[in-house]
């Protein structure tokens, strides 16, 4: 009891000592979003000394995830007091230099005895390693697809050579384009291949997910504000479309833009000029505007949901990129670069997939497209011990008592017997990590987390 009271006082005396000696970053703020303290990790991690930072609103961090923040009784509350916490979120935060620097960020609110909101602690873990090791992944998994894959695309069929051919022409125009295709068909990796084919290839491309960006914010996402622009808007900021000029930018989900912002991208189209909120200023930009959507604009434009004019500005030269179900022949290719990939990634050493489980890929009606293929190979890497993948490897929807896939067909978690291994298997495979469990199985985090609770798993993160 002495111990622990000791050990307590120590802590209450040395706490500063004890958070420089965290590997991660750490920052407390004050209700309004002011720096109060920064350990020795986070002066590292962002090149700053403590006595630049204290003291100082966090935007001068420029985290491009931040919280945003509140007007509560005429007065700045960072938005972080009304969420409570945050976890796992990938951002970048702006060092001294300039340079961004990506992080995890964990965020929660700090409050006294009486429940009284006293601070928020946010710590930031550098992912700069994890970022380098997944480039480096990338450039072999490059290396190896190379002569297979079409800027990236793999898949042999004429469907695919067609496709191709489309995406060559278009990257020669300079005509807005826009591609259609369900999801996980590939529509991001079109749109890069008709940037890197085009005159614009040493330009930005800038992707915006307009479905992603919250009413609120998105024209200042697009077109940039001005400092004093709205409450929060503490310096100006350069919007996307800015960004993206001499290049291109890539409106995926435009399907999803509020008609508010339609009637605005399209005058910024018409007139290849956008002006900063806050600012009356027209500044011109260049850009080509690649756009995506897995929904039907035509629906969407007799239900007064996607305006007619933005319609024919946007779309002139359509490319439709088929479902997976229309190709079935490039499933082995798939498979077959999916499996290399998944064995740089997972470090097993998986050769080879046996015929009787490849036919049931092939004679699968992939309601999730390649993004489900992936997904698949995957969940095998996670299941199979051995070096070739056989039928019993594969997720529910490919055995025989088999039970109706869920959304999109992704590998659910659905026999009773086996529901907790197969969670306790993907946690390991994913070194304890929730985001990259969920994704290893093909589920969101939020079910994730209800399959734990309900299978009583806890993480011991020491554990990894
Ligand atoms: N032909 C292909 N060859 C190799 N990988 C592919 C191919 N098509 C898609 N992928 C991969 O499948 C995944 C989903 O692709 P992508 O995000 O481009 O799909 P999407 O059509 O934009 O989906 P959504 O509409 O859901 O955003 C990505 O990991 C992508 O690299």
């Amino acid at each position: 009891m002495i111990q622990k009271e000791k050990i307590k006082d120590y802590f209450c005396d040395n706490w500063k000592d004890v958070v420089d000696k965290m590997k991660e970053g750490l920052m407390l703020v004050d209700v309004q979003g002011n720096i109060l303290y920064v350990n020795r990790a986070l002066e590292d991690l962002l090149h700053y000394s403590r006595e630049e930072l204290l003291g100082q609103p966090c935007d001068i961090l420029e985290c491009d995830n931040c919280f945003g923040h509140d007007v509560v009784d005429k007065e700045r509350r960072c938005s972080l007091f009304r969420k409570g916490d945050v976890s796992d979120l990938h951002c970048s935060f702006k060092q001294k230099n300039g340079t961004r620097v990506e992080v995890l960020k964990n965020a929660t609110v700090l409050t006294d005895k009486s429940g009284v909101t006293v601070a928020g602690v946010e710590t930031l873990t550098d992912l700069t390693a994890v970022i380098d090791k997944e480039k480096e992944i990338c450039d072999l998994r490059r290396e190896l697809n190379r002569g297979n894959s079409f800027h990236g695309l793999i898949g042999n069929s004429s469907t695919m050579q067609q496709v191709y051919e489309l995406i060559k022409s278009a990257a020669l125009s300079n005509a807005p384009i826009i591609i259609y295709g369900e999801s996980g068909t590939g529509k991001e990796l079109v749109a890069s291949a008709i940037h890197k084919l085009s005159r614009r290839a040493k330009s930005p491309f800038i992707k915006v997910n307009c479905a992603a960006l919250n009413e609120n914010i998105l024209e200042s996402e697009l077109f940039g504000h001005t400092k004093g622009a709205f409450t929060g808007a503490d310096r100006d900021r350069t919007g996307r479309f800015e960004a993206a000029n001499k290049g291109s930018i890539f409106l995926d989900e435009i399907g999803d833009l509020p008609l508010s912002m339609q009637t605005k991208l399209l005058r910024v189209l018409q007139e290849q000029e956008v002006e900063r909120v806050g600012d009356h200023q027209p500044i011109s930009i260049d850009v080509r505007v690649i756009s995506a959507t897995n929904k039907n604009l035509n629906t969407l434009m007799l239900e007064h949901k996607f305006r007619e004019d933005l319609f024919y500005r946007i779309g002139v030269i359509p490319i439709t990129i088929p479902p997976l179900r229309n190709h079935p022949e490039d499933i082995p290719l798939l498979v077959k670069t999916f499996i290399d990939n998944a064995n740089l990634k997972i470090e097993k050493d998986i050769t080879t997939i046996r015929k009787d489980a490849l036919d049931l890929l092939v004679d699968y009606h992939w309601p999730g497209n390649i993004r489900e293929l992936i997904n698949v190979i995957e969940y095998t890497f996670v299941i199979c011990p051995e070096d070739e993948i056989t039928p019993k490897h594969l997720p529910q929807q490919f055995q025989k008592d088999n039970q109706p896939a869920g959304h999109f067909g992704t590998p659910q978690i659905s026999t009773s017997q086996n529901r907790r291994e197969q969670l306790l298997q993907a946690i390991k495979a994913a070194n304890g990590n929730k985001s990259e469990a969920a994704r290893i199985l093909g589920i969101s985090r939020v079910t994730l987390w209800k399959h734990l609770k309900k299978h009583n798993i806890t993480i011991d993160k020491s554990a990894y």
